[in-house]
């Protein structure tokens, strides 16, 4: 029984420790110190447990232009997947969704809609996160909730589906549909 889970726990890792991820958490409270960031924190643990390997988290300022310069910098420093947490929702300084737009080439509206479909069985805000998400390069990336109870209800979603999804964007040619 051990060894089963063992073994399952290793065939993940091994699907997954080859690709590095950033966590970039967008909230003006917490760059400047009145918010402790909870999110970040939870979502850099929880893809470490997936097996990905942590290469950069930063707390910045929702603000359009330095968004796009962070995902940028993160894009070509060659991170396999970014996350991002906060400014996603109605409020006229959540803007991280327009930022994303600027750097993505091709957008992976599934997966984004995905999170807000599961997310409406937990709670009626869940429409409200414009939270989108796509490519760029061999970059996958994400905007997540910024609430704790949002980024992980969020995350759990995308979690099953981030191996093959980076596989493929990296040119992996296995064959689809057998997972
Ligand atoms: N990084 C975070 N860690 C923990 N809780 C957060 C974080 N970001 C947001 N929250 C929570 O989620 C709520 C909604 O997030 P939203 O991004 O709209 O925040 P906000 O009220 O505009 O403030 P700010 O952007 O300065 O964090 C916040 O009011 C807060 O309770
Ligand atoms: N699963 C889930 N999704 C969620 C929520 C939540 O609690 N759980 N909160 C919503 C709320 S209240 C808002 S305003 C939007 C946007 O949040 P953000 O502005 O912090 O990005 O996410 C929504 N998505």
């Amino acid at each position: 029984m051990l060894t089963c889970v063992k073994k399952k726990v290793m065939e993940k890792t091994m699907r997954t420790a080859r690709f590095s991820f950033a966590v970039v958490t967008l909230s003006d409270k917490g760059s400047l110190g009145l918010r402790e960031d909870t999110s970040g924190p939870y979502l850099i643990d929880c893809l470490k447990k997936e097996g990905y390997q942590l290469a950069d988290y930063e707390i910045m300022a929702d603000k359009h232009d330095g968004i796009v310069a962070k995902l940028l910098e993160l894009v070509e420093s060659g991170v396999d997947l970014i996350v991002t947490t906060g400014g996603t929702g109605p409020a006229p300084t959540d803007v991280t969704p327009e930022a994303t737009r600027e750097v993505i080439e091709r957008e992976t509206p599934g997966i984004s809609e995905a999170m807000r479909a599961a997310s409406l069985l937990k709670t009626p805000h869940a429409m409200l996160s414009r939270g989108c998400s796509g490519i760029r390069g061999t970059s996958l990336i994400i905007n997540l909730p910024g609430s704790l109870k949002a980024a992980r209800e969020n995350i759990e979603v995308v979690l099953p589906a981030l191996p093959h999804a980076l596989d493929k964007i990296n040119g992996g040619t296995s064959d689809c549909g057998t997972a």
